[in-house]
């Protein structure tokens, strides 16, 4: 990629949640939740280019996606008093591969994302933990997605345990429908009440998802596709869904599945994987800048 210091191109990736419990609902109504949060390597491409222009520029539009709305300007507008660079406005092209309302976290990711990126380019200073605790801000999945590494979340997404999970073949099926994350929080039929689990039995739990029941029940397209996986592996749904993967450990297993599935659902084979793609290209970016 060609990244010079004050252009950066970064992936950014998604996240399943290999198995999320939820354990109890906080006053505010937030739920605490214990996730295993790993990467895949499916990702949006993101272009930053500082300028003396001092705005923020995000192109193309995405349509349903007003640019104020989008977490991309989110997370700039926040790092904007961090700024100590002359070259205080930013050109941003967002290339956009991973749906949205998927439970794969697109919207986190790229939120993190600029905040790596734009702490660098507007030379901002600022430690991981402090973009965590910023981007926390903008939602529950953005300090994964700012540490880069998988983890065991506890919380409501914030209290990290970095922990190296197996990294299979995946195969991720998104079926039509996108779901509304408060939605499903707000549920009746949801259960808040899975016990606790211990950091030590985190990587041998063969945990669940206390969204799936619900989520099937609101969006019949996710009850079908989740019906006809079931009877080619242990298929999981990722955060509040929509989208559900299997893990396996042979490609060729993963691709035989794909084939035979539904043309209506959208699937990719991807890999698991316990670094980010962003933290990937952002460690070369830094120690080339570093030799200029
Ligand atoms: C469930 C998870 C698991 O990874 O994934 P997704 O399916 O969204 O990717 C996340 O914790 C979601 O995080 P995120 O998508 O950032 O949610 P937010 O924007 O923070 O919250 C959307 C709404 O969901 C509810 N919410 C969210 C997180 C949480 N721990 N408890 C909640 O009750 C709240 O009503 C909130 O208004
Ligand atoms: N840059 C962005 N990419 C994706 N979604 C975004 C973005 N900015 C804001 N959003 C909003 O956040 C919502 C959740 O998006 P996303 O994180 O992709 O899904 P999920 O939380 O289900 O994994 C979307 O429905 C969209 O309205």
């Amino acid at each position: 990629m060609d990244n010079q210091i004050n252009s950066l191109t970064l992936p950014s990736p998604a996240k399943l949640n290999l198995f999320l419990h939820i354990i109890g609902r906080k006053e505010n109504g937030y739920h605490l939740l214990e996730t295993l949060f790993q990467f895949i390597d499916l990702h949006d491409t993101i272009r930053f280019t500082v300028n003396r222009e001092d705005h923020i520029r995000i192109f193309p539009h995405i349509e349903a996606l007003p640019e104020k709305d989008n977490l991309i300007f989110k997370a700039a507008t926040l790092l904007q008093p961090f700024r100590r660079n002359k070259e205080s406005g930013v050109h941003i092209h967002l290339e956009k591969s991973l749906p949205m309302g998927a439970g794969i976290g697109g919207g986190s990711s790229n939120a993190a994302t600029t905040l790596l990126a734009l702490n660098l380019l507007w030379d901002c200073q600022l430690s991981l933990s402090q973009l965590a605790s910023l981007g926390l801000s903008l939602g529950a999945d953005v300090p994964i997605f700012i540490h880069g590494k998988s983890a065991f979340a506890q919380g409501v997404g914030e209290q990290l345990t970095f922990l190296r999970p197996k990294t299979p073949v995946y195969l991720l099926v998104k079926p039509n429908a996108h779901v509304n994350t408060g939605q499903i929080f707000t549920d009746k039929r949801l259960t808040r009440d899975t016990s606790s689990i211990k950091i030590s039995h985190v990587l041998t739990l063969d945990g669940h998802n206390d969204c799936l029941d619900v989520v099937r029940d609101i969006y019949p397209d996710v009850n079908e596709a989740y019906l006809w996986l079931k009877n080619q592996g242990d298929v999981k749904l990722t955060g509040t869904g929509a989208c559900l993967f299997i893990a396996f450990e042979h490609i060729e297993d993963a691709e035989r599945v794909k084939q035979e599935l539904p043309e209506k659902w959208q699937a990719w084979i991807c890999n698991g994987s316990n670094t980010s793609l962003t933290h990937q290209v952002l460690d070369q970016w830094v120690a080339k800048n570093r030799k200029i």
